[in-house]
């Protein structure tokens, strides 16, 4: 089976009764979605935060109650996938563009769960490009900022325009400045037009890695393979 579908869906059994679940968004997570929602037809008790309009609209159709991230005080997990995790769990996310929204609901959960196939488990982040979502306003400025830096920015494009995100904003796909991660992340904070960027530093706490012919968890406090 799918690398995918074997860590999306078993990632939907480690939700429970009663739960307030953020649900990520992306071609892994989907499986989760997925699974939730036939859980949910079979009497489970969930409500769903969504982290995109597409999540929403998987969402509703599988029909799992949703919730607005303002209406909600703390989601009690969230299921996310992510582009490359390394092994303290630190990853890059964005490659699907809804990175900012994502960020809002993994930071407002109090356990964050990614679920991914194995090719995105890496020793070091960075063959990945980092999304930056920055304001439209300007954004070739902060682009020739980033030039100067080396970052070799990309504008993502989607059907001859710069691809707009949920949020409204644009997306700049740049070379992640390594190794001290950390620190180029807190740059990028600081720097006015970016809105939010991919790095996604200490907030995930286990991942479910699907390999293939076996799921397996690595969970953030004892780094190590539990195969499930
Ligand atoms: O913006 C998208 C998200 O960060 C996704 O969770 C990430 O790109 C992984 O997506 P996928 O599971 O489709 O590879």
């Amino acid at each position: 089976m799918d690398g995918k579908k074997m860590a999306g869906e078993k990632a939907a059994e480690l939700v429970e009764d009663g739960m307030i679940v953020g649900l990520g968004t992306g071609s892994t997570v989907y499986y989760t979605i997925k699974k939730l929602g036939e859980r949910v037809q079979s009497g489970l008790h969930i409500t769903g935060v969504p982290t995109s309009r597409a999540t929403e609209k998987l969402a509703r159709e599988c029909g799992i109650p949703i919730a607005d991230l303002n209406d909600t005080a703390q989601m009690d997990v969230t299921i996310d996938g992510a582009d490359e995790v390394d092994p303290s769990l630190n990853g890059i996310k964005g490659g699907g563009g809804a990175l900012l929204f994502e960020k809002l609901v993994a930071k407002a959960s109090k356990r964050n769960i990614w679920v991914v196939d194995s090719r995105k488990m890496v020793q070091q982040l960075g063959a990945f490009p980092l999304p930056v979502e920055v304001v439209p306003f300007g954004y070739k400025h902060l682009m020739k900022t980033f030039e100067r830096e080396g970052l070799n920015p990309v504008l993502r494009m989607k059907e001859g325009r710069p691809y707009v995100t949920d949020g409204g904003h644009y997306i700049v796909d740049i070379k992640l400045k390594s190794p001290d991660i950390g620190a180029f992340g807190a740059w990028l904070d600081g720097y006015t037009g970016v809105v939010e960027h991919g790095l996604f530093l200490g907030i995930c706490d286990l991942v479910v890695i699907g390999d293939g012919s076996k799921v397996y968890t690595k969970n953030r406090a004892e780094a190590k393979n539990i195969i499930l």
